[in-house]
């Protein structure tokens, strides 16, 4: 029996394109959620084993893993997606957005990533962490300061798990910039951040998911991040 693939954050957007994908390739999956969608009956119909949690404390993660332990004895991979986007607003306590921002991309993969090191190298074959940051890691952001340092800081997790873990699981970042845009995102905004790139387009969720499987079934790449940015690098 296949080892199950983790993907935190699975109720939505590029964490449910995940599920679904691994699911339709006949891939074990369990899902975390913090809001309960209907999405998250269709992937529990589907066969996914979906979870509670809410990793914004410590507390949080640990309920989780309790949970995580009693459902499975091995993990295929660890897929590090769940994120807020929180900006610095003149009405937010900087240190309460650095500290949530810290706590979700940084502290949640440390922790679980450490905590689970004996389930992954129980998996039957290859094992994979993957880290999903964001090009912002390169060039820093203005309105996302405490977001954009702590994908920073999930970057250098990537390396650090892949010589802590290799041979064994491989671990990488995948940094995105535009992947999918938000409901309530402006034309202009939508316009403003399409002319970023080189290639101008909202590439949508199968470049993720593309990209995701390509990382796993690929059995000669750890500590590396893969960029999905059409070019911005180069604009
Ligand atoms: N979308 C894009 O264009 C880009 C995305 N990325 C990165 O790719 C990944 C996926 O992006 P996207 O799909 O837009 O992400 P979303 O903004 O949709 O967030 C993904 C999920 O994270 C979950 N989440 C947030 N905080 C917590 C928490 N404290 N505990 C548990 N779960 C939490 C949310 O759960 P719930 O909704 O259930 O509350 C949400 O569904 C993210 O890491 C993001 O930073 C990077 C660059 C561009
Ligand atoms: N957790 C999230 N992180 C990010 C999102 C998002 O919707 N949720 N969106 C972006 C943007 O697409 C940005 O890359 C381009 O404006 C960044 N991170």
């Amino acid at each position: 029996m296949t080892a199950p693939i983790l993907i935190t954050g699975a109720s939505q957007r590029i964490g449910l394109a995940f599920a679904q994908s691994c699911l339709d390739r006949g891939q074990p999956v369990i899902a975390t959620y913090r809001t309960y969608r209907p999405a998250v009956d269709a992937l529990q119909k589907a066969g996914a084993d979906c979870i509670h949690a809410d990793f914004a404390t410590n507390q949080g993660v640990d309920a989780f893993l309790t949970t995580l332990k009693e459902r499975t004895g091995a993990l295929r991979a660890i897929i590090h997606n769940a994120s807020d986007w929180l900006p610095e607003r003149d009405d937010t306590d900087p240190a309460e957005v650095m500290q949530a921002m810290m706590q979700i991309h940084a502290m949640t993969p440390y922790r679980i990533n450490l905590a689970c090191r004996t389930l992954l190298e129980q998996s039957d074959g290859p094992a994979d962490i993957v880290h999903m940051t964001d090009y912002v890691v390169e060039q820093g952001s203005a309105k996302h300061i405490g977001y954009s340092a702590s994908k920073a800081a999930l970057a250098n997790l990537t390396l650090s798990f892949a010589r802590l873990l290799a041979p064994r699981v491989k671990v990488n970042s995948l940094a995105p910039s535009l992947i999918l845009f938000n409901e309530g995102d402006s034309a202009a905004y939508r316009e403003k951040t399409l002319n970023k790139s080189l290639l101008g387009i909202e590439p949508g969720l199968d470049v993720a998911v593309q990209t995701l499987q390509f990382v796993l079934d690929n059995p000669y790449i750890t500590g590396r991040s893969l960029a999905l940015d059409g070019g911005r690098h180069l604009k």
